[in-house]
């Protein structure tokens, strides 16, 4: 055995306690996770190294877990005349897999070597089933409704190759190799059960790289995710996670995921003085206050007018248009990613969000507030929708089980 590995070993067993309770999750764009470390391997690893997040529990973690710095999302179909026994099987390995990795251990077979000498690094692996999974595996009677196909929104350029899937899974590490390993590992697993269909990359901030826990901002500049809602408030479950009351008993715990990929037409955007851009999103660019004043989480005081007597904040900024307080209350939990993939053969950086929300149902959700966008967001010239996805994914495993075993054995 390699120093390597023995270092990996040893660091099980303290990421597994600290797994047990909780230490690592927190609020999506808050609190730093606490660190692992308690003997001398683990003290030669950084708090962000040795941070391990647990595998097992009511929800899949990636849905709370804090932003991490690196994110792979990945669809496949499942393989020609793979049904519902290949899907069990992949899922088993798959979730044997994510308990390994999430513990900084190394896969049990074919490990590349990639994340050898890293700790966990607060990866997560989160799995989802799409609309045509439950084609594919004869499970049609179990597919809840809220997996219709979401709506066509009229400035939609959506590719069709690089939209939905029968299985999705997203990756997430404060670590590029880490999470880098996760997908390869995910991808070999797979095997001959199921085919790749799309795959995007995406980053955030690295933990410690301010001077104190703050929200993200996105590649437009913005601080972005203010108003998430925080698993503190009491309504919060209610509207991310579907309750044990639900016509599909399988989905206990879990959420549906909405996933975009958002250019962002950045030479438009930075053509803007800093007061239109403020203007689009209705706060201002340093510090994510609104316009009508105050700081970060000050209230915004949507009916405030100025000396002219027009409103502060314009009637089609950003941050208004998309307020539950203007959508009967529908709000979703907003995790992205931010992607760069070059640049276009235009010359523009094809780059912008890998837009991730989640809610108890999208028709609650995304569904309301993206119609509300498409029809006066003042946003809008400055984005472009070119990939969408819906999956359901199921409540977190309890230790023993694989992801969405209550669905594949009803
Ligand atoms: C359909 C849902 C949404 C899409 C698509 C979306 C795209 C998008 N948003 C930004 C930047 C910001 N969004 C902000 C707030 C905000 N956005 C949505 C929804 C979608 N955004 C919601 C529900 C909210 C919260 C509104 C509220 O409760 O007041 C903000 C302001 C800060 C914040 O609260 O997060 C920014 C900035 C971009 C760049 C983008 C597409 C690329
Ligand atoms: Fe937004």
């Amino acid at each position: 055995m390699s120093d390597n590995n023995f270092s990996r070993r040893r660091l099980l067993g303290s990421v597994g306690a600290a797994g047990a309770t909780g230490l690592a999750l927190g609020a999506a764009g808050g609190v730093v996770s606490g660190a692992t470390a308690s003997d001398d391997t683990l003290a030669a690893l950084t708090a962000v190294g040795s941070t391990g997040v647990p595998f097992y529990g009511e929800h899949q973690s990636g849905i709370t877990t804090p932003l991490q710095a690196r994110g792979h999302l990945i669809a496949f179909d499942l393989a020609p005349g793979a049904g519902r026994s290949e899907a069990v099987a992949l899922m088993r390995r798959w979730s044997a897999l994510a308990a390994e990795l999430m513990e900084g251990r190394p896969a049990a077979e074919g490990d590349t070597g990639v994340a050898l000498d890293a700790g966990p690094s607060s990866l997560t692996l989160t799995f989802g089933f799409g609309r045509s999974f439950f084609d594919r595996t004869g499970l049609v009677a179990q597919r809840p409704p809220e997996l219709d196909p979401l709506p066509n929104f009229s400035s939609d350029q959506l590719d069709a190759r690089r939209s939905n899937g029968d299985l999705w899974v997203q990756i997430g590490a404060d670590d590029s190799l880490v999470a880098f390993h996760a997908l390869r590992a995910v991808q070999k697993a797979a095997g001959a059960a199921a085919r790749v269909r799309w795959q995007m990359n995406g980053f955030n901030r690295s933990p410690g790289a301010t001077d104190r826990p703050m929200t993200a901002r996105n590649l437009m500049g913005q601080v972005d995710g203010t108003r998430n809602p925080k698993p503190s408030e009491p309504d919060f479950d209610r509207r991310i996670f579907v309750p044990a009351k639900t016509a599909h008993p399988w989905m206990t715990g879990g959420s549906y995921a909405v996933v975009r990929r958002i250019r962002m037409l950045l030479d438009d955007w930075e053509q803007l003085t800093l007061k239109k851009q403020e203007q689009v999103i209705g706060r201002r660019k340093s510090d994510g206050a609104p316009l009508t004043g105050g700081s970060e989480t000050t209230e915004i005081a949507l009916d405030k007018t100025g000396p002219d007597g027009r409103l502060v904040v314009p009637d089609n900024a950003h941050a208004r248009i998309a307020a539950p307080e203007q959508n009967s209350g529908a709000a979703m939990l907003r995790r992205p990613f931010s992607f760069h993939d070059g640049i276009a053969a235009d010359g523009t950086p094809d780059a912008g969000l890998l837009f991730i929300c989640w809610q108890a149902d999208p028709l609650r959700g995304f569904v309301p507030v993206q119609r509300k966008l498409d029809r006066g967001d003042a946003l809008s010239p400055f984005v472009r929708h070119e990939a969408s996805g819906l999956f359901a994914v199921p409540g977190g495993p309890r230790e023993g089980e694989y992801v969405g075993q209550r669905l594949l054995e009803s």
